[in-house]
């Protein structure tokens, strides 16, 4: 009996690969600092602590301004942050240029889509909602979705799973040494976006390919050998 393969599946980072998250994300850490009587960070300083999770950027965010705090205090400081996020989303945050129209070519060929992010579920959700792509992704798993959160490869494997697809039929797309390593991790190829948030010229991580605009995404898949 032939049986029928999986359609392929792409699977997005969010923060800093569909969306430019940095804004909101950050102006919430201040928020979050300025409670503490801690001075804000700025853009530029705070963009590379985004990647491992709210709970890290907080804790990265305490660590540049030489502050410490009891998991007790950073728990508290963690729901306050998701709060302050939740109700202020979506404020400047914006799909990064040629991505729908990339799912649109990539649709229309058959693929499926996916998000494995480290951002927490729920506001994940939230936010792909408001930026009005929520009902494209087959899956949307986020830091709290599984047992495992990157740069485990169970995570990316779950979410394929969860997707209905096949890790031999998918590939991650990703800004950081983060979604590179869950992607090995998971022995999937990967293509790295350079507008993303990373410490280092992503190239330094060594993705399968790495784009700078998503109209470039077609051909990067296209040249990875696929099925
Ligand atoms: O919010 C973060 O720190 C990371 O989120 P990402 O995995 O979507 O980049
Ligand atoms: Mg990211």
């Amino acid at each position: 009996m032939i049986q029928a393969l999986s359609a392929p599946l792409l699977v997005f980072d969010l923060d800093g690969t569909l969306a430019d998250t940095a804004g909101d994300l950050i102006a919430t850490l201040n928020v979050i600092l300025h409670r503490e009587g801690l001075p804000p960070l700025s853009t530029q300083e705070a963009k590379p602590m985004v990647g491992a999770g709210a709970k890290a950027l907080i804790e990265r965010g305490l660590k540049a301004s030489g502050v410490t705090v009891s998991e007790a205090k950073l728990e508290e400081m963690f729901d306050a942050y998701l709060a302050y996020y939740e109700a202020h989303i979506c404020e400047v945050t914006e799909l990064y240029p040629g991505l729908t129209a990339a799912l649109d070519r990539f649709e229309q060929a058959g693929w499926i889509f996916a998000v494995c992010t480290n951002k927490i579920e729920h506001p994940s959700r939230l936010l792909l909602k408001a930026l009005g792509i929520d009902t494209r992704f087959r899956a949307i798993c986020g830091k709290n979705t599984f047992a495992f959160s990157k740069p485990h490869g169970e995570a990316l494997l779950q979410t394929i799973a969860r997707a209905g697809g096949d890790p031999r039929r998918s590939l991650m797309v990703g800004d950081t040494k983060v979604d590179i390593e869950t992607a090995r991790n998971a022995a999937v190829p990967v293509v790295a976006v350079d507008f993303g948030y990373t410490d280092q010229p992503i190239a330094h991580y060594k993705p399968d390919h790495v784009i700078s605009h998503y109209d470039q995404l077609w051909k990067a898949v296209a040249a990875l050998p696929f099925d």
